[in-house]
């Protein structure tokens, strides 16, 4: 029986090296295409060839009776890899007027990541702090295009500099804007201003399907370009109005604060060694898809009846919940100092 694996053994071996020398050839060929998209402009990620494909392949499972989801998860993740391979190769700079863009950011990664993009690009990018505000010489460094992606806070630091940027210049503001600074930029910059919102988590680094919505602030067609190099990024474009967010969305956001933020103080209180994911890090539709396909009944006994005191456990994370929305409404000091004690926590 053991020589009977063995020689079974040795013939799955071949096909695996079959199947690495295929996709080896695969990667080749898409390294191709991605050569011809960069010289020309196109697009990443195509997802009418994208849909074309996964319906072949499954004709193809169907009569060879292997699951459609393992040939789903199978191409979506040989696909990323083709993204990767197409990066590689850079994109084509869709303006060539642009001389110098500048990134302000608040060290985060949007900010990093759009340096990248636009490097990849052949633009000329140089990131800055807030704090850094007053090394560029704005003489100097002629800005076509400034990136500002930090918070309000920072935002009102940096409005006199704005307020000296020439008429020319496209500012983009790359991070969820309140209408008072919004009003106060279009009132002190009489350039093109583009908001945009991305709808990708700040630590991705790779765009390619990643959703981000834009909003108009003045002047659209002197950033068009700009819209048409981020589809070459493979990024989805979706207009929206105005800024008026969804209800659901900011509640889940703000969510996803404050459960990060509890974790972070438990793992401070408790010197919490467990590797607990941060609960709605991951959240998507598809969980929830899977959640309403349960029955409820699963739900109210896993609350009810796992832990006798559960509902006052529940009920003493409610009140953290008023504590940490009164902090963030009245007392956002507090919410900063906590904040910075946790910080070192994971530094
Ligand atoms: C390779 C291409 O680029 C992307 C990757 C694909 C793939 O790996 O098959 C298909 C479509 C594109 O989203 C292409 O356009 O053909």
């Amino acid at each position: 029986m053991v020589s009977e694996i063995l020689s079974l053994r040795n013939k799955i071996d071949i096909i695996d090296k079959n199947i690495i020398n295929l996709l080896s050839k695969r990667l080749n060929l898409v390294s191709k295409v991605g050569l011809i998209k960069s010289k020309y402009g196109i697009p990443i990620h195509v997802p009418k060839r994208e849909k074309s494909i996964i319906k072949s392949r499954f004709l193809i499972a169907d009569k060879l009776k292997i699951s459609k989801k393992l040939i789903k998860d199978l191409m979506s993740r040989i696909m990323y890899e083709s993204y990767l391979k197409e990066y590689s190769h850079g994109f084509k700079k869709v303006n060539c007027n642009i001389k110098c863009i500048i990134i302000i950011s608040d060290n985060n990664y949007t900010g990093i990541l759009f340096k990248k993009m636009l490097q990849l690009s052949k633009y000329n990018v140089y990131l800055f702090k807030p704090k850094e505000i007053n090394k560029i010489n704005i003489i100097k460094y002629k800005i076509d295009m400034i990136i500002i992606s930090i918070s309000n806070e920072s935002l009102k630091k940096i409005m006199l500099f704005i307020l000296k940027l020439s008429k020319n210049c496209i500012l983009v503001n790359l991070n969820v804007i309140s209408y008072k600074y919004l009003k106060l930029i279009l009132y002190i910059h009489k350039g093109p201003v583009l908001l945009l919102q991305p709808k990708f988590n700040s630590q991705t680094y790779n765009l390619t399907k990643k959703k981000i919505y834009y909003c108009n602030g003045r002047n659209f067609k002197y950033y068009k370009w700009f819209l048409k190099q981020m589809k070459i990024w493979g990024l989805n474009i979706i207009c929206i109005k105005n800024l008026n967010f969804n209800n659901d969305e900011i509640f889940i956001n703000f969510l996803k604060i404050f459960i990060n933020f509890l974790y972070g103080l438990n793992k401070i209180k408790k010197k919490n060694k467990s590797n607990n994911p941060l609960l709605f890090n991951n959240f998507n539709l598809k969980d929830t898809i899977l959640f309403f396909k349960n029955n409820p009944n699963f739900y109210i006994d896993n609350i009810i009846f796992n832990k006798k005191n559960i509902i006052l456990f529940i009920e003493s994370y409610c009140n953290k919940f008023k504590k940490f929305i009164y902090s963030i409404k009245n007392n956002q000091k507090i919410f900063l100092k906590k904040f910075n004690k946790i910080n070192k926590l994971f530094l």
